[in-house]
């Protein structure tokens, strides 16, 4: 029975997310390395703003202040903080403790290496969240959803469990193919979040350009194939549409067509901002390697080119390296490849 919940993480998403289950009373802590954020949290709740307002009493900790063992950990860190942040979660769990992991990417690599199969949970997700300061995030997306799942595709108490804790904030929807949804939503992350960093715009920026939306289209396709190459059949995602009709590449015509689809499909988002083009802003090093990176790195696995996907992780690099910045002058390393 989970009962001590703990968000490991409490940035963007888990500022909101601990928000949701605080307000539901659940026994959760919100565990943050970023002093000012958890001392504003203790004293004056989390602040949610954009696509909802409230402000809830939290109990928020740093890493150093954890004590006993936590049931269930929502990891809600950036990949780039697995070295540190893993152990520990580690540190922190019984036997019958898991962690559910909503970061992008394929995160449950690491979490499964470390902590093994069967106390691993994934859960991409379907919504977007921007850091406003210490106490408060806000929720970028209008409608909410999470996908949930277990590597071995065992559909498990705990999993109902976690499942049931989850709907205090929004819709889960709950597969049997977990790698269906990650590939889904790491499609997502390769075409839209790996432009919104290589130019340093938004989605709807993507959208508008004709050379950048091609490009997403051109990497959609490459995700697709890379994904059929690695024998997973991937699952619907709120946020990318029907996928066989919108990221196809062939003749112009057939371009042009999912090119409109793109541009139709994607309209909702056209606001958001990519958390990777938001560190690179900050001047942070961002979780390409885990996303774009792992696209290309899972390409070489099932023979698949990838060349947009390498471009993409080479020149998000470049920007975070400082050797030039997210702008669309950087369309130029991508000439001759779509
Ligand atoms: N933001 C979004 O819209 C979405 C993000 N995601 C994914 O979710 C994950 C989290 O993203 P996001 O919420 O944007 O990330 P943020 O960077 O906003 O939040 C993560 C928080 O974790 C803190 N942190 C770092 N190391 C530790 C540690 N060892 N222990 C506890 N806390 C730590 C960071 O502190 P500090 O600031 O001091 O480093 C930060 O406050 C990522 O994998 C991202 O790709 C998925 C869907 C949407
Ligand atoms: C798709 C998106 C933009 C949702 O906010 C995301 O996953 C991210 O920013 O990392």
């Amino acid at each position: 029975m989970i009962q001590r919940i703990a968000v490991m993480g409490a940035g963007s998403l888990g500022t909101i997310l601990g928000a949701y289950l605080s307000k539901a009373g659940r026994d959760v802590v919100l565990i943050d390395a970023y002093q000012a954020h958890v001392d504003a949290l203790n004293q004056n709740g989390a602040h949610i703003t954009g696509a909802v307002e409230m402000t809830v009493p939290v109990k928020a900790i740093t890493p150093e202040q954890m004590e006993g063992q936590y049931d269930l950990f929502f990891y809600l860190a950036k990949q780039t903080y697995n070295d540190v942040a893993i152990p520990q979660m580690m540190a922190h769990m019984g036997e019958g403790s898991v962690i559910c992991t909503g970061q992008n990417g394929l995160p449950e690599r690491a979490v499964s290496k470390a902590v093994g199969v069967h106390r691993t949970l994934g859960s991409p997700v379907g919504w977007g969240a921007t850091f406003m300061g210490p106490g408060c995030s806000a929720l970028t997306s209008t409608s909410q959803a999470f996908y949930l799942g277990t590597l071995d595709g065992q559909i498990t108490e705990k999993l109902l469990e976690v499942k049931s804790i989850l709907e205090d904030m929004c819709p889960v929807h709950v597969s049997e193919n977990l790698m269906g949804y990650r590939w889904t939503k790491l499609l997502v992350n390769c075409t839209f979040s790996g432009l919104s960093a290589s130019f340093g715009c938004t989605f709807g920026d993507v959208l508008d350009d004709p050379r950048a939306v091609r490009l997403a289209v051109k990497l959609g396709a490459e995700c697709i194939a890379v994904a059929k190459g690695c024998g997973v059949r991937m699952e619907p995602h709120s946020l990318a549409g029907d996928l066989d009709q919108v990221f196809v590449w062939g003749d112009e015509d057939t371009i042009a067509g999912s090119v409109a689809a793109v541009r139709k499909g994607w309209e909702p988002h056209r606001k958001l901002v990519a958390s990777m083009a938001q560190d690179l802003a900050h001047g942070r090093k961002c979780e390409i390697d885990a996303i774009n990176g792992v696209a290309s790195e899972s390409g070489v696995d099932a023979h698949v080119p990838t060349p947009i996907n390498d471009m993409v992780v080479h020149v998000v690099k470049g920007i975070q390296d400082g050797k030039w910045k997210g702008s669309f002058d950087n369309l130029k390393f991508f000439e001759g490849l779509y």
